[in-house]
Parts: structure tokens; C-alpha cells; sequence
């Protein structure tokens, strides 16, 4: 297998001393969860991983319990207080850095990093004092008066501007100790100019889009998502046979969990696989006597109002049933309606198949009765 070259040495600040006030978030942002971990911890790894030595984050005054909480278990990074403005953050991030050769300067609040921009931003300082990511504007741009478009602006040389930035840690540091004083830049690659350092773009990358209103931190659900059920119920004497929600006549019934309806049980697994929750065993335990004996169209209607919950709605179930007899033929537009009705769907959206197999093993022995269910499920 061919690796990568690795990265030559760099140094990293990441910016975290805001307080995301235009987020809304319980926490300052930089420490809410995004994705199942705090946001600072998202480009603190990627960075870590990368090499980053020594890697300084400029924290919130008395922000250090709640970054230690954001970063536990990890190790490698320098905490140091920032400033009122991002600029001041920066600048006493690089105080706190004694030598490097090229440092990487990023925001916090853009915690998807992709490693290809670190790669692109360290090649491209091999040859210029800065390197910034940056994206095409795509939308045409107008400029407003009063609410009224007052023109037209030329996009063909705009950019969107994104973190990292990169930089030869001598040229920033003393752009940023001359800056010092003057009005808000809006980023470092700015402070360089100002002191006449070149600045290269390298592609930016749509995954680095920054945190900045309620609104990105929703997490958006997946339009489809599918979930798989199986179950297996002993076929004994003495007992009822339910199978999808129908009584049908029979020498033998299912044994087991509630009805032991091993169709309904399949379905119900299938449903909270899609959405992720758990199984029937976790919502209703065999061992609670409440549900022996207990019809099992209750679960299933259990597991389509989950899914609602959720966000969903059903969009096909696809049952087969595995077992030498009864035959299911003669019931299968019953079980079809009886499912639709316990899930408030269209009977065209269910399909019960069944098989053999071939009096192998204990369903061809008659022993017990197999299924299983592929649940499909929609964003509402
Ligand atoms: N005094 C400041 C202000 C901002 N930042 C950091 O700069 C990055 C970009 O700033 P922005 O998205 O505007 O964050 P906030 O200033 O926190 O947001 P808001 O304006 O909504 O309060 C963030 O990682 C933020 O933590 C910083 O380190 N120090
Ligand atoms: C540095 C920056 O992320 C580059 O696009 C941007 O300028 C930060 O702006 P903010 O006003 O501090 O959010």
C-alpha cells in the first residue's frame, strides 16, 4: 500500500473565544454538540492527527472547565484566553507560540476540516508567506440601498474566504503586532496584506462552512432510511396462530412473547431499526408480565408512532414469512390489510411474501416459523 508523503511541520491556532451569541445555543457554540461531539473537538482531532505542534486554542475568559470538557481525553493543545474581537484572539494565540515555521490559523466554528486543505494550504506555503482556502461565488450579487438594489457587482473575482488560514508564523505574527490598534480585519489573511505579504488561494471546500446561526446546527435528517427485522417463534399445541395481526386455523400455534406473532414481531424490528431504536425486547421485555399474552398489533402501533416521532413516516414494509405450513397464500391480502390499517398506510404499500425451505431445518420440520422485514421510511 503507497502512503502519503507526511506533512512538513506546522503549528495551529484555532480561534474559540466567542460567544456564538447568533447561534442561540445553551453553550457558547464552540462547545455545544454538533455531529455527537463538541464542536472545538471536531477540528482539535483533525489537526492533532495532522501533526499540529504546538497547537494553541484561544478559549473564552474562564472558558477552561468547559474546553477541558469539551476536549477530555485528549492531549497536545495549549489553552490560552482570548480577546474581545477575533483579532485578539489570534494575536495572543501567536504570543503564545515561541518559534514554528508556518502556522495554520482556523476557526472553531468550522469543525468539518477536511485533511486534502491542510495538505493544500502547507504546499502552497512552500512558495508564498500566506495561503488561504477559498470558493467560487456563485450567486449573482447586488448591492442594496434602503432595501433596493442600487446595482450589480461583479462576481467573476469575488471569493468566499474560509479557515484555515496559512502562514509563515514570522511574517503573520509581526503583520498581526503591526496591525495591533486598527479597525477589525475580517480575517488574517487581511493583516498580511495589509503588510504586504502575497497570499495564494487554494480550493476551499464546501464541508468547512462555519457555525453561525441556530439553524446549522439542526441536524438534518436522512430522507430515506431502512431497517431489517427478524424473528422465530416454536410452533406448539394448545396455542393460537397469529400471524400478521390474523387468526388463522391451525393444528399447532406460536409460543413465545406476547401473541408470538413472528411476522408483527419482525415488522416491529424493522421499524426501529430505521430509526435507530433499539428492538422489541427493549420497549416491551418478555420479562414483564404485562405482555404475555398481549395482542402484538399494540407494538406495532408502538413502533409507527416512534417513527413519527422521529420524523418519518412508513414507506413500504416487505414481510416474508418462512414456514411449511400454514400456507399464507390463502391469508395474504388479510395480513396486507391488517398491517396497512396498524400503520395507517396504503395497502399498496405492503407486501407479505412467504417460502419453504424445503422441510430443511426447523421451519421444514414444522418445529417454529420464521420471518423477516425490510421497513423502508420517509422524511415527513
Ligand atoms: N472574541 C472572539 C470572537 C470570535 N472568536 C472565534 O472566531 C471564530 C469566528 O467567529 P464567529 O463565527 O463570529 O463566532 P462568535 O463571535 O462566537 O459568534 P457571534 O458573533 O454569533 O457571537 C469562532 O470560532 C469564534 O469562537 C474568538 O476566538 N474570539
Ligand atoms: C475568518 C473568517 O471565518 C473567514 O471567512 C470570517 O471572516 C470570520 O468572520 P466572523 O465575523 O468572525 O464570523
Amino acid at each position: 500500500m503507497q502512503h502519503a508523503p507526511p506533512l512538513p511541520a506546522f503549528a495551529a491556532i484555532i480561534v474559540a473565544a466567542g460567544k456564538g451569541i447568533r447561534a442561540g445555543q445553551p453553550l457558547p457554540k464552540q462547545f455545544a454538540d454538533w455531529r455527537g461531539k463538541p464542536v472545538l473537538r471536531h477540528s482539535v482531532e483533525t489537526l492533532l492527527e495532522a501533526g499540529a505542534a504546538p497547537l494553541v486554542i484561544a478559549i473564552p475568559e474562564n472558558g477552561e472547565a468547559a474546553a477541558h470538557t469539551a476536549l477530555d481525553g485528549l492531549a497536545g493543545y495549549t489553552l490560552v484566553a482570548g480577546g474581545v474581537t477575533r483579532q485578539q484572539s489570534v494575536a495572543r494565540a501567536l504570543s503564545a507560540i515561541e518559534s514554528a515555521d508556518t502556522v495554520l490559523i482556523h476557526d472553531a466554528a468550522r469543525p468539518d476540516l477536511p485533511p486534502a486543505v491542510i495538505e493544500r494550504l502547507l504546499g502552497a506555503l512552500e512558495t508564498h508567506a500566506g495561503a488561504i482556502p477559498v470558493l467560487p461565488v456563485v450567486d449573482s450579487l447586488a448591492f442594496e440601498e434602503e432595501g433596493m438594489m442600487a446595482g450589480a457587482a461583479p462576481r467573476e473575482h469575488l471569493r468566499r474566504v474560509q479557515t484555515p488560514q496559512a502562514f509563515r508564523f514570522a511574517a503573520i505574527r509581526d503583520a498581526h503586532a503591526i496591525w495591533a490598534g486598527e479597525a477589525d480585519a475580517g480575517d488574517d489573511a487581511q493583516v498580511l496584506r495589509a503588510s504586504g505579504g502575497e497570499i495564494a488561494h487554494v480550493a476551499g471546500d464546501e464541508r468547512l462552512a462555519k457555525l453561525t446561526f441556530a439553524e446549522d446546527f439542526m441536524t438534518r435528517l436522512p430522507p430515506l432510511r431502512t431497517g431489517m427485522g427478524y424473528d422465530v417463534h416454536r410452533l406448539a399445541e394448545g396455542e393460537e396462530l397469529w400471524l400478521a395481526g390474523v387468526r388463522i386455523e391451525h393444528d399447532k400455534g406460536l409460543a413465545g412473547h406476547s401473541d408470538a406473532d413472528v411476522a408483527l414481531h419482525a415488522i416491529v424490528d424493522a421499524l426501529l431499526g430505521a430509526i435507530a431504536q433499539g428492538d422489541i425486547g427493549s420497549h416491551f421485555p418478555p420479562s414483564d408480565a404485562q405482555w404475555k399474552g398481549a395482542s402484538s398489533d399494540r407494538f406495532v402501533e408502538h413502533a409507527a408512532r416512534l417513527v413519527r416521532e422521529a420524523g418519518y413516516s412508513v414507506g413500504n414494509i416487505d414481510l416474508t414469512i418462512i414456514c411449511e405450513a400454514p400456507k399464507i397464500g390463502p391469508h395474504r391480502d388479510a395480513m396486507r390489510a391488517r398491517i396497512a390499517e396498524l400503520l395507517g398506510v396504503d395497502i399498496t404499500a405492503i407486501s407479505v411474501k412467504a417460502t419453504t425451505t424445503e422441510r430443511l431445518g426447523f421451519t421444514g420440520r414444522g418445529e417454529g416459523i420464521a420471518a423477516q422485514a425490510v421497513a423502508t421510511v420517509i422524511r415527513e
